[in-house]
């Protein structure tokens, strides 16, 4: 029976428009002193609009669901899946390592599906903090497992690149959802299985 889509899997971005990006790219750049015109410049507004397009934008993901026919019954991990998003602050990019697991329920869902939530969930500005809750409800709610854990590792280029200038810093967020946090063996296996250490 299909289940309901998560709000969250909706984009709350509108179509971009990039003559209007590109337009305001190019203001936005000879307000910081930019010459424009200059020679390899002329393209760089243009540029600009459809990177961030780019960043922005998210593929639509169906979260394919199997009957658990087996009976698995134990921590269910992809780990080490690159993400990038942009940070909503400073509108710079923001990326890492992601680690989604889950302790079945009646249903496994499709490997890179857990890929997938991550990446449709990064598309858009965020902070680290919410796009992990965000990836463990969607998972949570689509297939109503056991638990959820997602553990995040990134490193912010607002925070090494400039400001602080704390290069090579990461920041490690975690959530965790049912039997992932409320059992605290399931917890730790978890957290040992995705090198994050004990809780
Ligand atoms: N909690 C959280 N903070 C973030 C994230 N991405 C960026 N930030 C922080 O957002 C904060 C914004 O602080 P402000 O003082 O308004 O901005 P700012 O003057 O540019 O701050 P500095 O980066 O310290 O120079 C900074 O401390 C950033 O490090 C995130 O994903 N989660
Ligand atoms: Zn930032």
């Amino acid at each position: 029976m299909p289940v309901a889509r998560p709000a969250e899997l909706s984009s709350p971005l509108r179509a971009v428009d990039v003559p209007a990006a590109t337009e305001a790219a190019q203001a936005f750049l000879r307000a910081l002193g930019v010459d424009t015109s200059a020679p390899g410049l002329e393209r760089t507004a243009e540029r600009m609009a459809h990177a961030y397009a780019e960043l922005f934008r998210a593929e639509p993901v169906t979260l394919t669901t199997f009957p658990n026919d087996e009976g698995y019954d134990e921590v269910v991990l992809a780990r080490g899946i690159p993400f990038r998003s942009v940070c909503e602050h400073h509108l710079l990019p923001f990326m890492g390592v992601a680690h989604v697991g889950y302790l079945p329920g009646a249903r496994i869902i499709g490997l890179s599906k857990l890929a997938r939530v991550v990446e449709h969930l990064s598309a858009r500005p965020q902070v680290q903090e919410r796009l992990t809750g965000q990836v463990a409800r969607v998972i949570d709610e689509e297939l109503q497992p056991q638990g959820v854990g997602v553990v995040l590792d990134a490193e912010h280029l607002c925070m090494s690149v400039r400001g602080v200038r704390a290069t090579g810093a990461t920041t490690r967020t975690s959530a965790m959802l049912g039997r992932m946090r409320s059992d605290a063996r399931t917890r730790a296996e978890f957290l040992a299985l995705t090198g994050a250490g004990a809780a």
